[in-house]
């Protein structure tokens, strides 16, 4: 039997007990199957019609009353046949009743993803669609949901084939001009304007997809800074409980510690690290060389300096995170400090305004002026809330995520080698043959298509369903 002709099985709700407990089946004997196990149902049901009746065993035994519904291919979610029974949310009973459709010979358990697979493969949802429903059932901040939710209404997929068809046509022309030169004759007049029209579109949509895992997965932000600078009570501050030990002995913190967190709806993993110093004992060396591995992973390291900081020496704190970047504070705000030539020094009315100083020090530019760092006290409170939205300002650049941002690293990928090819499809309009542009746009045709499905392989197919759970 080949895999599209059996009929799968799986419970649809999670093997814990709970009000309601699904069992799905999908395939050509999906009917015959739930009929077995629900004898009442007529042999030829309304599709959608909710029966109330008995699920019994194979002697006749009456194990549960439920509602029974049967969608008849094609209107269903796997577009085949579909039977469901709803049962009473018993993992032990919903057991009895795996069990009991498993017994047909015609039968057999769903793999992980398998009736969203289906899905797919009979044309019901484009493979946006189907890994948005995996991202929907994985989401756990209300960004990962709403950015789901869209995915799954197709609005990536509303956004991809807005290219793909216009790279479709082209890719059409100029094959016709390659192929049929006198029937086609001047159908790639514009084909250099074209390119550049869809290199263009590509870039803009690769732009807005970018920040898709920090929605999917949520963005980490590490406090980092010089030992007692006030680095974990900030953390606690920001977390709203005490979970950090703080103390006034230099390098209390030695492990890092993590939180999570959700502001505006955005997941946000918090790291409180500890605190960088020369000369640290054993311990706390290894504790500093975590802080940077860390530094070099998060997606934002909050710098926080003690007042009094110098330049130099916050652009050279600034310097340990390397790559990632820098939103500097001067915490312990609510002492007062008279040190000169302090990065605080130019603080005035307008620095009360949140405005991030890293960019300027981690782009090498420290020797132009910048504004000083917004101040903050963990102690107090003061100044967390609009360092809370300067975090999140840098992590989004503002705004909320948009409804294509829930983008995998695969979309991504794809998307860039998409862009990639038409950079070289434009190269080529100018200065080689129609036969290499012509590649290159097929080239981006191709990697467009994964995104959508359009062409995948039955082994990327198989990567990605994997993820799912079992009964999706
Ligand atoms: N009980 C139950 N709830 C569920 C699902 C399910 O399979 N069963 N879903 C599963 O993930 C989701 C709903 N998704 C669905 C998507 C399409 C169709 C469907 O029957 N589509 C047909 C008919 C459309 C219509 O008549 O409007 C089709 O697309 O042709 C059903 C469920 C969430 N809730
Ligand atoms: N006045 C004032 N004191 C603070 C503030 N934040 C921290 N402190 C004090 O400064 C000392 C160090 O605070 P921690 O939060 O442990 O500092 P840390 O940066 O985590 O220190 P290490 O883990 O040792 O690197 C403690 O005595 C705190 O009570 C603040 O905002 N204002
Ligand atoms: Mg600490």
């Amino acid at each position: 039997m080949t895999p599209e002709s059996a009929t799968i099985v799986a419970l649809a709700t999670a093997p814990a007990a709970g009000a309601v407990g699904i069992l799905r089946v999908s395939g050509p004997a999906a009917l015959e199957v739930g009929r077995g196990l629900a004898p009442g149902v007529p042999a030829a049901p309304t599709p959608r019609h909710a029966y109330l009746t008995s699920f019994v065993d194979a002697a006749g035994a009456v194990l549960d009353e439920g509602l029974f519904l049967y969608f008849q291919a094609p209107r269903s979610f796997t577009g085949e046949d579909v039977v469901e029974l709803h049962a009473h949310g018993s993992p032990r009973l919903l057991r009895l009743l795996l069990a009991r459709a498993l017994e047909d010979a015609r039968v057999r358990p769903a793999l992980p993803g398998e009736f969203t697979r289906r899905a797919f493969l009979h044309g019901r949802i484009d493979l946006t669609r189907a890994e948005a429903v995996a991202d929907l059932v994985a989401a756990d901040s209300e960004a990962a949901v709403r950015a789901a939710a869209a995915g799954l209404s197709g609005a990536l997929a509303e956004r991809i084939r807005a290219l793909e068809l216009p790279l479709r046509e082209l890719h059409a022309d100029l094959e016709g001009v390659l192929n049929f030169p006198d029937e086609a004759e001047g159908a790639d007049a514009e084909a250099g304007s074209r390119v550049v029209a869809l290199r263009s579109a590509a870039e803009a949509l690769r732009a807005e997809v970018g920040r898709g895992r920090l929605v999917r997965q949520g963005a980490r932000v590490a406090l980092y800074g010089p030992v007692n600078a006030g680095k974990s009570t900030l953390f606690n501050r920001l977390v709203g409980e005490a979970r950090a030990l703080v103390d006034d002995e230099p390098g209390t913190t030695r492990d890092a510690l993590e939180a999570r967190v959700e502001w505006d709806g955005l997941g946000v993993t918090l790291y409180d690290t500890a605190g960088l110093r020369e000369a640290p004992g054993r311990v706390e060396a290894l504790g500093i060389a975590r802080t940077k591995e860390l530094l070099a992973a998060v997606d934002l390291a909050v710098l926080v300096l003690p007042p009094g900081t110098s330049r130099d020496e916050a652009a050279s704190w600034t310097r340990e995170a390397g790559a990632t970047p820098v939103l500097t504070v001067t915490g312990k705000c609510d002492v007062l400090t008279a040190a000169r030539g302090s990065v605080e020094d130019d603080t005035n009315a307008a620095s009360a305004v949140p405005s991030p100083l890293g960019d300027a020090a981690s782009d090498g530019m420290s020797a132009l002026p910048s504004p000083a760092p917004p101040r903050v006290s963990g102690l107090t409170g003061e100044g967390v809330d609009a360092l809370r939205t300067s975090v999140l300002a840098r992590l989004w650049g503002g705004g909320t995520p948009s409804a294509v941002a829930l983008v995998s690293e695969r979309h991504a990928d794809a998307l860039r080698r998409t862009a990639e090819a038409l950079g070289r499809a434009e190269e080529a309009s100018r200065v080689s043959t129609l036969e290499v542009l012509s590649g290159e746009v097929g080239l981006a045709l191709e990697a467009l298509g994964e995104v959508s499905g359009t062409s995948v392989s039955e082994a990327l197919l198989d990567t990605l369903f994997q993820r799912f759970c079992i009964g999706k």
